[in-house]
């Protein structure tokens, strides 16, 4: 959590640069190097996602690397949704930081809480998925509980209130349905959210930062993958995207 304090000071950037590597491995290789080294000085973060990594033969040495090639001060977030009782995700997690070097995970909830504690450590951030930017999410997650709201609401109460036990857990909620964002937002006030959909997905970046950002014009880190991957200029698609967020937040001091 300091880190990623300390290094959205130092950027000024809520940004976070999303890496879903495709193409041939030589390609990849030259493109992941590229996009990260023109990408850090905007990026709040980068989120590698997983299975973009795995489908390939050396993808785990691929995602140690890029990991590497990342500068220390700039977190990590390993998107690998990961959900399992509690002695599977404790491999999850030492792959995740010990293997990998990541600075944060993505873990889906659907098991319970056993399945996000283990990621839990000191220096550690978990995003629980709790309103995702896919379409056919609402068929789960609008889904209405016994006791008043939606499903999704009720990840977002469940992971707050260990957030306050516990320390370390922000959620993952979508740029695609800001209304939800701000429903979110109110049930969880102060946590951190990150925020995919922005970008080839079509999230509306205005609306995604009124109905997302803290009082303090911080608590998001925007994602955005594709948008910057096909892009020519891959720094200046993540500068362009960074002054806007900035443009449309409260300057902080
Ligand atoms: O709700 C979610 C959770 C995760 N993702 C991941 O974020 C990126 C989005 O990529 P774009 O190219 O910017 O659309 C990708 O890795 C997803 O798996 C998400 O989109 N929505």
């Amino acid at each position: 959590m300091q880190k990623l304090i300390q290094r959205i000071q130092k950027a000024n950037s809520l940004l976070c640069v999303g890496l879903d590597p495709v193409g041939d491995d030589a390609y990849v290789a030259r493109q992941l190097a590229e996009v990260v080294d023109q990408t850090s000085p905007f990026a709040a973060a980068f989120k590698p996602n997983l299975a973009f990594f795995l489908s390939r033969e050396n993808g785990v040495q691929l995602l140690r690397e890029t990991v590497q090639r990342i500068p220390q001060d700039i977190p990590v977030i390993l998107d690998g949704k990961f959900g399992d009782i509690a002695n599977t995700a404790d491999h999850y997690a030492r792959f995740a930081y010990d293997v990998i070097g990541a600075d944060a995970v993505t873990v889906n909830p659907y098991m319970g809480d056993d399945a996000v504690r283990p990621f839990v450590r000191e220096d550690k951030l978990v995003f629980v998925l709790a309103k995702t930017s896919n379409k056919s999410q609402y068929s789960m997650q609008n889904m209405a509980l016994t006791r008043g709201g939606s499903l999704a609401h009720g990840v977002a109460q469940v992971a707050c209130k260990l957030d306050s036990e516990i320390g370390g857990i922000g959620l993952v909620v979508g740029a695609t349905h800001p209304e939800a964002l701000a429903e979110v937002r109110a049930i969880c006030p102060e946590q951190w959210f990150l925020v995919p959909g922005v970008g080839a997905q079509g999230g509306d970046l205005a609306a995604t930062l009124r109905a997302g950002l803290r009082s303090n014009g911080s608590g998001l880190l925007i994602n955005t993958s594709r948008a910057i991957w096909q892009a020519e200029d891959a720094g200046a698609a993540a500068r362009e995207l960074m002054e806007r967020i900035n443009a449309l937040r409260p300057v902080t001091a």
